[in-house]
């Protein structure tokens, strides 16, 4: 594992102090060009484990309908699966911006769904914002919450909840769907999204992109020009069994609890634990 070239914390990565991250906070490091890294997180565990390595954004994605819920899309996921999870994300965590996918279904249709899902989210998880997929189709609603006080995160490319448009997770943003893309996240940035992920795009557009917005850029298979990562956290620790190619292992989770699982196994069926001292007496 390369994790030698070690960079040092910046004002957002790797900061303690007991307030919470804002959206203040992270266009300010665009400002500083400082780059920061975003993870997933959907239970209260893992959520303080990444909150104190100083993981300054946790997304509760809808990804959790595949890595969560055992679902091969992310479609199925309601706001009910989602607002649990984003809860216990909330209270697991100390110091990163929680943020919440609206799940399919949810905001599409017209602004007071939109307004009533992320509504849910604020209200009932604690959550500090939102995120969407989509362009100016969805511009509406994205101002409406953006008025309503709910910072929104965008998210162009690769939109895993239109799918079955797209006919299986392929890059997005090649030739003339770039230009539509950069005209998306233009048009987000005006209506006042506060980040844009890129997922699965040509590096060279993410990168045009970033440099032509204001707001941060969040990239997923869109190469290093990006202003944020993100990553499944089940992808990057080795637990999910097969991954895109923008992935990168930091661990090797699958093995270290399959061996755990099998070494405990092994000792309830021979006898070896419990051991005494781990009886009542
Ligand atoms: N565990 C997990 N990780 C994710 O990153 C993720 C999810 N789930 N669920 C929702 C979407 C689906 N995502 C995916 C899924 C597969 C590929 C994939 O296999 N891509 C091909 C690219 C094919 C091409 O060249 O166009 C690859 O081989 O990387 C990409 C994104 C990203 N999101
Ligand atoms: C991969 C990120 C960007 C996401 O939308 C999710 O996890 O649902
Ligand atoms: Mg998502």
């Amino acid at each position: 594992m390369s994790s030698s070239s070690a960079a040092q914390p910046t004002a957002l990565y790797g900061g303690q102090g007991d307030r919470r991250v804002t959206v203040r906070d992270i266009a300010a490091a665009k400002q500083r060009h400082e780059k920061w890294p975003m993870l997933t997180a959907y239970d209260a565990l893992t959520a303080r484990v990444f909150d104190e390595a100083g993981i300054p954004v946790l997304l509760v994605g809808d990804s959790a309908a595949m890595v969560v819920y055992g679902y091969d899309s992310t479609i199925p996921v309601t706001v009910d699966d989602l607002v649990p999870l984003a809860a216990a994300v909330v209270r697991g965590s100390k110091r990163a911006m929680v943020v919440a996918d609206l799940p399919f279904g949810s905001y599409q249709a017209d602004v007071p769904g939109a307004l009533a899902a992320a509504t849910r989210f604020l209200k009932e998880s604690g959550v500090q914002a939102v995120k969407v997929e989509g362009g100016r189709r969805i511009l509406p609603q994205v101002e409406a919450m953006v008025a309503a006080g709910i910072p929104v995160m965008a998210h162009l490319g690769l939109t895993p909840q239109s799918v079955n448009v797209f006919g299986g997770y392929r890059v997005q943003g090649r030739g003339q769907a770039g230009e539509e893309l950069m005209a998306d996240a233009k048009a987000l940035e005006a209506a006042g999204a506060f980040s844009v992920v890129l997922e699965c795009v040509p590096e060279e557009l993410a990168a045009r992109v970033t440099d032509s917005l204001s707001i941060p850029t969040i990239g997923i298979g869109a190469g290093d020009h990006t202003d944020a990562q993100v990553l499944v956290w089940q992808d990057m620790a080795g637990l999910t069994p097969r991954t895109a190619k923008f992935v990168k292992k930091y661990a090797d989770l699958r093995t270290v609890l399959g061996d755990a699982a099998r070494a405990y196994a092994e000792e309830v069926v021979g006898g070896v634990f419990p051991a005494p001292e781990h009886a009542y007496h």
